[in-house]
């Protein structure tokens, strides 16, 4: 699913309203009948208070639709806007005049914190202050009154976008923003949904398609994709009846050092799982015995040194070489990733210990193969590209780097962004029990076992990625977050496949 700035919105809403000769009113009274269908969807008229806050843009004048409707239909509402300047956008003011008349009762006036309402823990609260038209942070009585909502217990729903929150510009003031339980975002969800410092406010959201003319929003590029179920569908491939092993390559995991074999155990498991042909493991001498008798399918090759790795020499041609997961960073170690590098002409994928080398030794960064697929966390990343004032600002370093080295740069996160050039991927799998040891070496096993099939390195970085994360979410579901631990997303990698086109289960036919 493409991902659009505010910009492209709103020239989509132009678009539409000029192609399909509508109005931005009828736009509006469109979006927010939709948003009061979801509410009484749910509510099925209960008679709890509602209190709906609204602005003076067009993200209050949704706020207003909404209102209306619902007090048409019989529910308990208050409307309130918050009159922090006279300059009305125009279907706000239709609309306000549209509750009058329908109502008979004007909305509340709220001119300073005086006019704050009582709110019970047990009423809802809806959010239509400030859309993607928010061009400064909130201050004054209107930042108090953001404070104000976000210490009700009561449930917050936000129209479009937290109120507060830029779509795609780092948040200036994280005092100033609603901390809502759900938002029913329209047409596109918003990159800042999906980005740490800003996502913590959108735990939950829904996109509502208010039908912005599709030829449009086809033509233009977005700012990032989301990589969902229904991409990743596509990228899968089928397996022929007359295939056979040599078919699915050969991957070579380089990981492991003393102390840590068991990520070369793990990355060495998920490539296998993954559908990788052949699965050979490269270890210090130490970890000989471990893999075999703890993988049997994998074939095990092993360094002269017993600790660490410090030669990384095989008699085979692999498809693909997955290197770093525990390899630490030894000086002998960057020695040999440094002639790995320079001397080989396979795909990389790249992990943990191997990125702080290349890091930390700029003798390796010089020979760091393009076409790469690096996997850093947050704290790797840094090392790699520096540090950053602010989440979009580490994107645009990181764009940087992904073009400058022409590699792929894998974010890993709550969402995992793919960096290619100036391309963004988000994904949208994974929970936070996947915040555990471990985890990275499966995920680095797996898409190194995507590309031994031959995946391509990007479609391979997003498969990979999305399937760890769903195997993950099935692990949750039996275990819940604190149990899960890293072999348990490997075991799930298959239900994972499964999944991608499994279908939905039927209800029961009454008799
Ligand atoms: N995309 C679409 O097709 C559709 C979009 N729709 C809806 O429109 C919304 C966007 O509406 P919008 O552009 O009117 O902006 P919105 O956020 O309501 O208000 C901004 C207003 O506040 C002001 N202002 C800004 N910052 C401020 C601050 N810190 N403190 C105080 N004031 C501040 C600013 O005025 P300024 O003072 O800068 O002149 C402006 O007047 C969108 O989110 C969605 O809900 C739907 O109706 C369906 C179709
Ligand atoms: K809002």
């Amino acid at each position: 699913m493409k991902i659009f700035s505010a910009a492209q919105l709103h020239k989509a809403d132009e678009a539409t309203t000029k192609k399909h000769n509508i109005t931005q009113l009828e736009l509006m009274e469109h979006a927010g009948t939709q948003i009061f269908n979801w509410l009484h969807q749910r509510m099925q008229g209960a008679q709890v208070p509602i209190h709906i806050f609204c602005g003076i843009g067009n993200n209050g004048g949704d706020g207003l639709v909404v209102g209306r409707k619902l007090m048409e239909a019989g529910y308990n509402v208050e409307m309130y806007v918050a009159n922090f300047t006279d300059k009305r956008s125009k279907c706000f003011l239709i609309n306000y005049d549209r509750v009058k008349s329908s109502t008979k009762k004007w909305p509340k006036l709220m001119m300073s914190a005086e006019d704050f309402p009582e709110i019970n823990p047990e009423d809802i609260l809806i959010d239509a202050l400030f859309g993607i038209g928010l061009n400064r942070p909130p201050e004054g009585w209107v930042k108090k009154l953001i404070q104000y909502l976000n210490e009700q217990k009561s449930f917050k729903l936000s129209i479009d976008i937290p109120s507060g929150l830029y779509p795609d510009q780092a948040l200036e003031d994280a005092e100033a923003v609603i901390k809502a339980n759900h938002t029913l975002t329209f047409q596109s969800p918003k990159l800042a949904f999906f980005l740490p410092e800003t996502g913590k406010f959108v735990p939950y959201y829904e996109v509502i398609d208010i039908g912005l003319d599709a030829e449009y929003l086809q033509k233009t590029e977005s700012i990032a994709q989301l990589i969902s179920k229904q991409e990743v569908q596509q990228f899968y491939k089928q397996r022929e009846k007359f295939s056979h092993k040599g078919m699915y390559g050969h991957a070579l995991i380089v990981a492991g050092s003393y102390g840590k074999i068991g990520a070369s155990v793990l990355s060495a498991r998920a490539a296998l799982r993954s559908g990788a042909g052949l699965v050979t493991a490269f270890v210090p001498e130490c970890g000989y015995e471990v893999l075999q008798a703890s993988i049997p399918e994998v074939m095990v090759l092993t360094d002269t040194e017993d600790d660490l790795i410090t030669d990384i020499s095989y008699d085979f041609e692999p498809s693909v070489i997955g290197v770093g997961p525990g390899i630490g960073t030894k000086k002998e170690t960057v020695t040999a990733l440094k002639k790995l590098f320079s001397e080989t002409k396979v795909p990389f994928v790249i992990d943990a210990d191997a990125l702080n080398c290349i890091a930390e030794n700029e003798s390796v960064m010089k020979v760091l193969p393009k076409n790469s697929i690096l996997t850093p966390h947050p704290g790797e990343l840094k090392r790699l590209i520096g540090d950053w004032t602010d989440d979009y600002d580490k994107l645009e370093k990181t764009k940087k780097f992904s073009e400058e080295k022409e590699v792929i740069v894998l974010i890993k996160g709550a969402h995992s962004i793919a960096v290619v050039g100036k391309q963004l991927y988000i994904n949208n799998t994974g929970n936070p029990g996947m915040a555990t040891g471990g985890s990275g070496d499966v995920l680095t096993g797996m898409i190194t076992g995507l590309v031994a099939q031959g995946y391509d390195a990007l479609l391979a970085t997003l498969f990979g990625t999305y399937l760890h994360g769903r195997a993950g979410n099935m692990v949750a579901e039996t275990k819940g977050f604190e149990a899960l631990i890293a072999s348990d997303i490997i075991e799930y990698i298959g239900d994972a496949y499964l999944d991608l086109f499994a279908q939905p289960e039927q209800e029961p036919q009454q008799q």
